[in-house]
């Protein structure tokens, strides 16, 4: 297994730079996420590791070893696509066994680690069957285990799951959590669905225009985003423009319409013109909550329910909380609330900097 290292990337098509300098380390054995909107470079970053796409600057490393110029069947990688990709004139067992017999190990070999794939994937009553006899969900499992079963040394995956219906895709991304425990090989994952990210991910890498705006493990990203992009990428949250000020030494928050609230974390903080993101649920509902606040519509779901509401600071925020059973609240009714401060995060005027000093 390989820990994978990328210093200074630089990837330009035709004249056309997507990716200008970025520089990541993907721990050895982790399953670490690309993630980011569409366009922003996952794919083009993963086939650079992979060796299918040039690289115009930097370099990458497995291990210790600089693998720029190795030929991608050199590199030892199994990767798992989108659209399945197996061969569909051959068997689930042959597909399995493909990249082994390419490697020119003895038969018994071939058989027992084709047979073991078979087994950790749960396919083995399949093997038989051509691919077309098979469900997506049963035919990403070929390719799983068709690359897991050549022992690389690194996994790349690019939207496995995306051909998925819902369902399946959640069965899946366990399955895939599990395998890549067992195996305890290094992944580098590449989703746009931030939920699949959150769920199946050590760290998450989130990235935007061709540059990484934050790498760390999902709650880190969660309740401390690093700017405004990941705040919002990751997750939902409320965001308020305010100022912050300060009287005596103390940090105080002024809303557009003159609200104002103390706000301690941010004493040292010079005055200036802020960025408030408070997730939905981190409003608390108290009989003595300090905000009074208005219900402008509410979205059963089950087991939360979601409300708009306005506030004394804005006229539109999102909370959502447990459903209650015996309380059927609705447009116009009033509710108190309080907010854990610890919880909100505060960013600069353009939001490219978190102010409670993340790294
Ligand atoms: N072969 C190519 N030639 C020219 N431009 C390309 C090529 N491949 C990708 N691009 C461009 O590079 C940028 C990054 O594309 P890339 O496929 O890496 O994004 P992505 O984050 O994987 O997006 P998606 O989630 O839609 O797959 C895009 O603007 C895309 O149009």
């Amino acid at each position: 297994m390989s820990s994978i290292k990328i210093n200074h990337a630089k990837k330009v098509y035709d004249n056309n730079p997507v990716i200008e300098d970025l520089t990541i380390t993907i721990p050895d054995g982790s399953l670490f996420t690309l993630l980011g909107p569409s366009g922003c470079g996952k794919t083009t970053l993963l086939r650079m590791i992979a060796g299918f796409n040039s690289i115009e600057g930097g370099d990458f490393y497995f291990n210790e070893t600089r693998i720029n110029n190795m030929e991608p069947s050199k590199r030892n990688i199994g990767m798992v696509f989108q659209n399945y990709a197996i061969f569909p004139h051959l068997t689930v067992k042959e597909n399995v066994a493909f990249g082994l017999k390419q490697k020119k190990v003895s038969k018994e070999v071939v058989e027992q680690e084709t047979e073991k794939y078979l087994t950790l994937m749960q396919i083995e009553q399949f093997k038989n069957r051509k691919p077309e006899q098979l469900s997506g969900g049963q035919q990403q499992r070929v390719a799983l285990a068709r690359a897991l079963a050549v022992n690389p040394e690194v996994l790349l995956m690019d939207e496995p799951l995306s051909n998925l219906d819902a369902k399946l895709r959640l069965d899946m991304r366990q399955a895939i959590r599990e395998i890549q425990r067992e195996v305890g090989i290094t992944t580098v994952y590449v989703t746009h669905d931030q939920e699949e990210a959150m769920a199946i991910s050590d760290q998450i890498a989130v990235m935007n225009l061709g540059e990484i705006q934050q790498v760390g493990r999902p709650k880190e990203l969660y309740h401390r985003p690093k700017n405004e992009f990941v705040a919002t990428f990751i997750g939902r949250t409320n965001i308020i423009s305010a100022e912050l000020f300060h009287l005596d030494g103390k940090a105080f928050l002024k809303f557009e319409n003159g609200y104002e609230f103390p706000f301690e974390a941010l004493n040292d903080e010079e005055d200036q013109k802020v960025r408030l993101s408070i997730r939905p649920e981190e409003f608390v509902r108290s009989k003595h909550g300090e905000i009074e606040a208005t219900i402008v519509d509410s979205i059963y779901l089950g087991l939360h329910t979601e409300y708009l509401l306005k506030v004394p600071f804005a006229d539109k925020v999102q909370f959502i909380e447990e459903s209650t059973f015996n309380e059927d609240l609705g447009r116009g009714d009033k509710v108190y609330l309080s907010i854990n401060q610890q919880k909100i995060n505060v960013f600069n005027a353009d939001g490219t900097k978190n102010l409670l000093g993340v790294e």
